[in-house]
């Protein structure tokens, strides 16, 4: 049986008086690669924003596990967001540290673990991500797609439950895009974390979400949610097939089972 990872609970999102998004209900449960989907300034950003506890909503609560993040003393806070890992869009490597340092920083800053101990963590996670070898090279010295590797070998430093991805592949090629959804996808199989990403990369919704939510800019609110191929196959509504089919598809035709191609 599917057991709640983290639960979202009637959560309204706003910056001042302006409302994003509203009366979001849904739940992502362990091992999902669940994505976050919509149009452009739909508020896919500022939801992550509000699960990751650097924005706080102004109804509603996220729950990690039973824990609520949001009713929660800054302590408790804490301790539940260090179960946690996010890469953001541009990965946000330190340019001025070697890829060791820049992977070691959360173990240096969050445990006490000894140094041996750490360097040891370090060359696993960099080899986990096939940077085995490039643990003295600075930023600048790599592929776009080798960055987000590395931002992700850094997210993944504390052994997080839930890793959180903004736009993973965004400026990526479609070959590094794809080597980063396999990457991504082994971590969900192999070490059991849970997985939430904003994206509105089709290939990758298609390749590797197991759920997915739709945000909708108009109603300012959930109007989906369902495993990516499901919502495909079985939506009526215009908007999601025509975000899903890259605009091919303005309607369902009622008179052919075919799925439209994407
Ligand atoms: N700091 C802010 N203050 C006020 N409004 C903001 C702020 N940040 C974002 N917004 C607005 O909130 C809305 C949602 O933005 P957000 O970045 O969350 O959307 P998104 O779906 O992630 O967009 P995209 O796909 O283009 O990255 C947009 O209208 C944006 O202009």
């Amino acid at each position: 049986m599917a057991t709640p990872c983290l639960t979202i609970k009637n959560l309204t999102l706003a910056y001042a008086d302006y409302v994003i998004q509203q009366d979001l209900n849904f739940t992502v449960n362990q091992g999902d690669i669940f994505i976050i989907m919509g149009s452009s300034g739909c508020g896919k950003s500022t939801l992550l924003m509000n699960l990751i506890g650097l924005m706080q909503p102004v109804k509603g609560d996220v729950l990690y596990g039973e824990d609520s993040l949001w009713q929660a003393d800054h302590q408790t806070r804490q301790r539940l967001l260090q179960r946690t890992g996010v890469l953001f869009q541009s990965g946000a490597l330190l340019s001025s540290m070697t890829l060791f340092e820049n992977v070691a920083l959360p173990l240096t800053e969050h445990t006490r673990l000894a140094a041996g101990r750490i360097r040891q963590l370090v060359n696993y996670k960099l080899a986990l991500v096939g940077l085995a070898g490039f643990a003295d090279f600075y930023p600048a010295e790599l592929s776009g797609g080798m960055q987000k590797r590395a931002g992700l070998a850094r997210a993944m430093a504390l052994d997080p439950e839930i890793l959180f991805f903004d736009e993973p592949s965004a400026g990526l090629d479609p070959l590094s895009a794809k080597l980063l959804d396999d990457l991504i996808r082994n971590l969900r199989d192999h070490l059991g974390t849970t997985i939430i990403m904003v994206t509105h990369e089709l290939a990758s919704i298609f390749a590797i979400g197991t759920n997915s939510v739709f945000l909708d800019t108009e109603t300012k609110t959930m109007i989906a949610i369902g495993p990516p191929q499901q919502l495909l196959a079985e939506s009526k509504d215009p908007k999601i097939i025509r975000f899903l089919t890259r605009g091919e598809t303005a309607a369902r035709p009622t008179d052919s089972p075919k799925t439209p191609a994407v």
